[in-house]
């Protein structure tokens, strides 16, 4: 198929070269001539502009967004006038359902058709392939259905097998493809701290060997010296936790047992907010994911000024004192 790519960063470059491997023609458009240079590299067309890009495909028309969150308002906006009814946008971000169930509305009234993709592979995804969650209307899904053939991690197997056991799934209409992709990514919030968690408890199994333990505490208990990698790399063979993200974690525990090159603070980019949001209006109760992500606002002191209160009421109503901070009266 011949497809306008919007957006040639770490995710849009490297679908694009799967798509291109795969036989399809790809025009690209980035605002960084140096991305559209190197997709020029692997065989893919380069367009200055968006105007250049919509005229370099012909109608119908299939465009791929693969920009950021905050970029897409705009770039819809410019693009809008210049497609023709029967064309069709596809936002591959990590955009929040609802921005979309908007957008596939505003666009129908023009004709054109809004396709809602939550991709999941990262970084790794142009080798592994990637996973597609869909939404939008049915027949427009089939007719870009070579596309998430190719771009799905079993392109090129011919087992039979389709959809879902591919690696993509129409999920339901507008925005339902952002849902799911919400919840993959709130779920992703969860399996990470777990994981996070775990090692941590794992490297804390020595902390008798380094400090008096408190009171009732045998040292003994306390007294590994753990290889966080080679326990990474056990549970990967055959233990209930094997996944990829356990798969990561024993790479990056390989590289650097202290991780002294990594922040933190851990940043979020809204999807666990949104799923958090979303099992409020449902009324689901979700401790773990809801857990996760207050997690990473603590990892960048979100919470500092609270713990603060926490000391200075410790020390209005005992004299405890923690840490630096006032000297209790006598
Ligand atoms: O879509 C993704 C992976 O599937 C994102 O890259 C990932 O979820 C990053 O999100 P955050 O910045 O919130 O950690």
């Amino acid at each position: 198929m011949d497809i306008g790519m919007v957006g040639l960063g770490r995710m849009g470059a490297n679908m694009s070269r799967r798509l291109l491997h795969g036989g399809h023609r790809i025009t690209g458009y980035d605002a960084d001539p140096q991305a559209v240079s190197v997709l020029q590299s692997h065989g893919g067309k380069a367009a200055a502009s968006l105007e250049a890009l919509v005229h370099a495909l012909v109608a119908p028309r299939v465009i791929w967004l693969m920009l950021p969150t905050s970029q897409i308002s705009n770039t819809l906006s410019t693009l809008a006038p210049l497609l023709s009814a029967g064309d069709c946008v596809i936002d591959g971000g990590n955009t929040f359902y609802q921005d979309s169930i908007r957008r596939a509305r505003t666009l129908g009234l023009l004709g054109l058709s809004f396709v809602d993709v939550g991709v999941s592979g990262g970084v790794w995804g142009r080798e592994r392939g990637y996973c597609l969650m869909i939404g939008g209307e049915q027949a427009v899904v089939q007719r870009l259905e070579p596309l998430f053939m190719t771009l799905a991690p079993a392109s090129g197997d011919d087992s039979g097998a389709a959809g879902a056991e591919r690696g993509f799934l129409h999920c339901g209409p507008a925005g339902a493809g952002h849902f799911v992709k919400m919840v993959h990514n709130g779920i992703e919030y969860g399996v990470m701290a777990a994981l996070a968690e775990g090692f941590d408890i794992l490297r804390g199994a020595g902390f008798a060997r380094r400090e008096t333990v408190g009171p009732g505490i045998d040292p003994a208990h306390y007294a590994y010296d753990f290889n966080l990698a080679d326990i990474a790399e056990v549970w990967r063979h055959g233990s209930v936790i094997s996944s990829w993200l356990l798969d990561l974690s024993a790479m990056s525990l390989l590289l650097d047992g202290d991780l002294a090159d990594f922040s933190e603070q851990v940043p979020d980019s809204g999807a666990g907010r949104w799923t958090v949001r979303a099992a409020l209006d449902e009324g689901v109760p979700s401790p773990v994911l809801t857990a996760a992500l207050y997690q990473r606002f603590s990892s960048r002191d979100r919470d500092a000024f609270g713990r603060r209160l926490l000391s200075a009421l410790r020390y209005q109503f005992g004299g405890h004192v923690a840490g630096p901070g006032p000297v209790p009266e006598k």
